[in-house]
């Protein structure tokens, strides 16, 4: 693929090690592409993939709890995200469900596509229509909501 995509990672606290562990195995493939995490995600990811030997173009935002992931829905919005790796604790509650939410939201009406689960995540990004300049996605017809 000669296409730089940008590609967003967040993972919450407890699926921090299945996200880093996800990112090495696939340093290859995103050292080639712009990655947009929140805060604490992408200092791990950061580290790690340097550790690996590669030079990541990798940009923080903000933790999430403090914004970070409603940055990325802002993205999303704008068409910046070409892809989204979102592994979310299913398990415990987090104090900024409300933006989790929104970042899920905007990904469904933006029709950015989300993986939310490492097997949705290697189905992706091993796509042949990734990044493919003969594949648009049929934009998602909101009639009454169009901007001018
Ligand atoms: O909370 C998060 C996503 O909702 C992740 O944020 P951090 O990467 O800063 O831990």
């Amino acid at each position: 693929m000669n296409q730089k995509l940008t590609i967003a990672l967040v993972a919450h606290d407890h699926r921090k090690a299945d996200m880093i562990e996800w990112a090495v195995y696939n340093a290859e493939f995103l050292s080639h592409h712009h990655l947009v995490c929140t805060g604490t995600t992408g200092s791990l990811v950061k580290s790690a993939l340097e550790e690996a030997g590669y030079c990541p173009d990798i940009e923080c935002m903000n933790s999430g709890p403090m914004g970070g992931d409603a940055e990325i829905a802002a993205l999303v919005v704008r068409n910046e995200i070409d892809l989204a790796v979102f592994l979310i604790d299913d398990l415990n509650p987090q104090p900024h469900e409300a933006d989790i939410q929104m970042l899920l939201r905007q990904c469904r009406v933006h029709n950015t596509p989300i993986a939310c689960n490492l097997a949705s995540a290697d189905l992706m990004i091993s796509s042949r229509l990734l990044g493919s300049e003969s594949y648009h996605p049929k934009e998602q017809q909101y009639v009454d909501f169009t901007r001018c």
